[in-house]
């Protein structure tokens, strides 16, 4: 399982390394410049040319020193590379120092000017060495570089390869430091490729981390892998065996899932839902809902079956029935409804997903929602929704971030998680998961898991539905939420274009086959 980790804890990974005798700062820096040496070779190999041009950014940090080993490496190899550095070699730290002087026994360092074009002099590559775990501030006096950089590269040369981290994005929130008032296109690099080094970094996979760096490439520098047990932010996945169902087991092993509907001509969300749950593996899932619905929801259903409630005391009646162990309220529920159902369906105390109208409904007083939450409740809010709910935690979010780190959409979810004492799930391509203890895990459809065609009506609704249906299934909260928002995913990308919301349940059995369930 892949673990996101912060800039923090690669300090503390590679300072570890180095008490314990495992490596030199020397010896990191090295395999650092020749991982990304190696991968632009293996990403790019037409680079049987031999005239071919580089020209190499240097911070004034170890970002830079890597740049610095990456511009001998090149040089080495037959390319001409010229470097362009910040600071002066006496104040690089001891690491970046040496690989700087190292370089200036090959070439010069000319002293990086804000009013350096790239066009004029169109090399192949361009290699940003800036900035990288440890930008801290809004990068000064570079903006008209990184755009003439991002317009050159929009016309298909140079390529930009950006060493552990695109420049001008912060490390643990994917967001571009900037100040207020500016561009992110004229804060930070774009790149083609990035080569961080032993685990990708959160920053790589949230927020604008991802078109940031549009390949990543997480290289081995030699650090152990049990340096970073316990670190870090696990990215969703699925298991097999925990998603398979035992032989002996019968419907009622596989729990009973209650999705509540809104009112007649707005039942379709309630019904991707419920198919959701149905294909999730739930044993039974059953539609309530109101008189009006009635004869439209029946007209709609085979598998799933249907029950009259029409308010509260029905719901409570209803739910009487232990059996019935997960609920899923908030798709086309409709306010008046969710202000009648809502509080008794929490009450009863089942795993409970609350989505769409039933976080929105509460917009006014989201503390009367949060009062009766327990442990077993899940939210799943995308970003608009979140903001009613949480309008302080998403206002950093909008906000140009001017220092690092930045507020992250997964500090944004925990915070919000401890506030209401529900997991919270926070949609879009970069989902972030956080229950109340802390705990968290990272369900992102990027890179080779893009699902752009998730950008749909209602596949939210078939994402409440999964969750709702491993919940029946007896997933733990957390589990429920991550494996839910990965099956979600993987059924998109099955799928491929085309999509919408009703084929998602439909895909689910071709995810579970292809994960050996
Ligand atoms: N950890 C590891 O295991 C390994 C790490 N490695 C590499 O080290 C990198 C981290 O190095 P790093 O900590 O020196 O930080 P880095 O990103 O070079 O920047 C810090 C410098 O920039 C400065 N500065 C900050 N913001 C600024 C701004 N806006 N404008 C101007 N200046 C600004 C800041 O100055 P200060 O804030 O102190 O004033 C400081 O001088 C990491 O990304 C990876 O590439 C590899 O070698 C392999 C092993
Ligand atoms: N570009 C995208 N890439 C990956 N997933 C996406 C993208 N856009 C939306 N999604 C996902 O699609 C779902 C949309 O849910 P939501 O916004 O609630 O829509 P609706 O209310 O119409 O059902 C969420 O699971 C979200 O994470
Ligand atoms: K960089």
């Amino acid at each position: 399982m892949t673990h996101l980790l912060t800039a923090q804890d690669m300090r503390e990974i590679e300072r570890s390394a180095m008490e314990d005798g495992i490596a030199t700062g020397a010896e990191l820096m090295e395999r650092a410049g020749r991982r990304v040496v190696e991968a632009l070779q293996a990403e790019w190999p037409d680079g049987g040319r031999t005239a071919r041009r580089a020209i190499v950014l240097c911070g004034p940090g170890n970002n830079g020193g890597d740049g610095y080993v990456v511009a001998r490496l090149l040089h080495g190899l037959g390319w001409s590379v010229s470097v362009h550095g910040m600071g002066a070699t006496e104040e690089l730290p001891p690491d970046a120092r040496a690989n700087r002087q190292a370089w200036e026994g090959i070439g010069s360092v000319v002293p990086l000017s804000g009013d350096l074009r790239i066009g004029q002099d169109r090399p192949d590559l361009v290699v940003d060495a800036l900035f990288g775990t440890g930008l801290t501030r809004p990068v000064d006096g570079l903006g008209g570089l990184f755009r003439d950089i991002a317009e050159c590269r929009a016309l298909g040369c140079p390529r930009v390869v950006a060493v552990d981290l695109p420049s001008g994005l912060c490390s643990d929130s994917g967001r571009v430091i900037r100040a207020e008032g500016t561009e992110p296109a004229e804060a930070a690099i774009a790149a083609d490729l990035t080569v961080t080094f032993h685990r990708p970094k959160l920053g790589h996979y949230l927020s604008e981390g991802p078109s940031f760096c549009s390949r990543l490439v997480a290289a081995d520098i030699g650090l152990r892998p049990e340096a970073t047990a316990g670190k870090g932010v696990p990215l969703a996945a699925a298991r097999a065996a925990a998603l398979a169902k035992n032989n002996a087991s019968h419907k009622y092993d596989n729990g009973h899932a209650l999705v509540l509907t809104g009112g007649s001509g707005r039942t379709g969300a309630a019904r991707l839902a419920a198919r959701g749950a149905l294909r999730a593996g739930a044993g039974l899932v059953t539609v309530g809902v109101p008189a009006s619905a009635q004869l439209e929801v029946a007209a709609q259903l085979t598998a799933i079956m249907l029950t009259r409630v029409d308010d509260g005391e029905e719901l409570a009646s209803v739910l009487e029935d232990t059996r019935l162990n997960a609920l899923c309220l908030g798709p086309g529920l409709g306010r008046d409804r969710v202000r009648a159902l809502v509080p008794v369906a929490v009450k009863a105390g089942r795993g409970t997903v609350l989505d769409a109208d039933a976080l929105t409904a509460f917009e006014d007083d989201p503390a009367a929602l949060f009062a009766d939450l327990h442990e077993g409740c899940i939210l799943t809010p995308h970003m608009g929704e979140f903001s009613k709910l949480f309008p302080d935690l998403a206002a950093p979010l909008k906000a140009a971030p001017e220092s690092g780190p930045a507020t992250s959409r997964l500090d944004a979810a925990r915070a919000a998680a401890a506030r209401s004492g529900a997991t919270v799930l926070l949609k879009g391509p970069d989902t972030v998961i956080a229950s109340p203890g802390g705990a968290a895990t990272i369900a992102a459809s990027v890179y080779e898991r893009a699902a752009p065609w998730l950008a749909t009506a209602g596949t939210g609704d078939v994402l409440a539905g999964i969750i709702t249906g491993l919940l029946a299934r007896g997933f733990a909260t957390l589990d429920a939420a991550a494996s839910g928002a990965f099956l979600h995913a993987e059924a998109a990308r099955g799928f491929g274009p085309g999509l919408v919301a009703e084929d998602l349940p439909e895909e689910l059995p071709r995810v579970f086959r292809a994960l050996g369930v």
